[in-house]
């Protein structure tokens, strides 16, 4: 069997392609695999429709990546996805801006000003920001200064995992006023360490100290949370974890006290995994990695909060029960009420797959 794929307008279009050869009937036969309904035609019907949706976008939503292996934008591939995957989902085409974050920091200024400001007015034009998982000390303080930028000038902004902890941080140094606040990943002397080592982390001599995979995160019912809402009001989420460090349990109720609430923890109640500022149009932070388990279909919800507050339609989704608007004069979103409901339906509310 010969297969043609001639060159689409986008990679979605592959699976319809593919499909129009019968390539899916063709396996199912020379395997003899006694599948019922090949392909599943529901499926199909939401595939054709996420393709059009693609050709069909016009508006741009523009997004900063602040990271430091901007070099290799396959380091960033699953959260690039998960970005575009929101996007798509509600009609906009995603504009992405990758900053390296130690341009944006005050030495770059004297080393290479041209970086510095192109950097800063990159970020200054970008409608949200996000800050991805990272190692390491290199770029850090970048990022913080992004978050104090993004905080202060009510930007959506999205931290994951170290983009997390780096919120962490910022808050501690800049609100609460504890100079020196820090990482013991970063400085292990620091003043207030306000991310620490977890047991984890000194597992002896056989590797393996990281805490990884899937594991549930727990929502509190001390505070509203914009996020459980995008998860669809659920009492708990599962979610893919990749990290050695974590907030420092003993400073989190001053952390509550003062606006940046942990809103998510793990099955002990120990481990902080959601925080949100309160008062803030959204600026939310995830010791997780939602972008493992974003699919075309399934966007994942801290960053479709993200992409819809960067819109402007974050509150109105979050009224309308996690809907987009229906079709009306003047609609922002040009869809038909099936797809509503569709998307609705498509958001991931509670992880059902690895
Ligand atoms: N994946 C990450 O972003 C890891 C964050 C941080 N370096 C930690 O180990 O906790």
């Amino acid at each position: 069997m010969v297969v043609c794929i001639h060159d689409r307008s986008s990679i979605y279009r592959v699976p319809l392609a593919l499909e129009e050869q019968r390539l899916a009937h063709f396996f199912a036969d020379r395997l003899q695999l006694q599948l019922p309904d090949i392909p599943a035609r529901q499926l199909m019907w939401k595939w054709r429709q996420l393709a059009d949706r693609h050709d069909q976008m016009t508006k741009e939503v523009t997004i900063a990546l602040v990271g430091k292996y901007t070099r290799l934008q396959d380091s960033y591939a699953s959260v690039i996805k998960a970005l575009q995957h929101s996007a798509l989902n509600i009609h906009y085409k995603l504009h992405l801006t990758v900053i390296e974050a130690e341009s944006l920091e005050h030495q770059t200024k004297a080393t290479d000003p041209v970086k510095y400001y192109e950097a800063w007015q990159s970020l200054c034009k970008a409608e949200g920001v996000l800050c991805p998982g990272g190692f390491g000390d290199r770029g850090v303080e970048g990022k913080i200064l992004a978050i104090e930028w993004a905080r202060i000038n009510r930007k959506p902004f999205l931290g994951v995992c170290l983009g997390m902890q780096c919120a962490v941080i910022e808050f501690a140094r800049n609100v609460l006023r504890w100079d020196g606040a820090n990482s013991t990943e970063m400085n292990a002397e620091c003043a207030h360490r306000v991310v620490i080592d977890m047991p984890e982390h000194h597992g002896g001599d056989m590797g393996g100290t990281m805490r990884v995979g899937r594991r549930t995160t727990i929502f509190s019912d001390k505070y509203p949370s914009e996020l459980r809402q995008l998860y669809g009001d659920v009492a708990s989420v599962d979610e893919r974890h990749r990290h050695r460090y974590e907030v420092n349990p003993e400073y989190v109720e001053a952390f509550n006290e003062a606006g940046l609430r942990f809103v998510g923890q793990d099955t002990d109640g120990q481990r902080m995994e959601v925080m949100e500022l309160a008062d803030h149009p959204y600026f939310v932070g995830v010791q997780y990695h939602p972008e493992y388990l974003s699919r075309p279909l399934k966007p994942s919800p801290p960053y479709l909060g993200l992409l819809l507050a960067a819109c402007g339609k974050l509150q109105s989704y979050l009224n309308r029960g996690c809907r987009l608007t229906p079709r009306e004069p003047g609609s922002d979103f040009e869809s038909s009420d099936e797809e509503f409901s569709l998307i609705k339906e498509n958001v991931y509310h509670k992880v059902a797959e690895n």
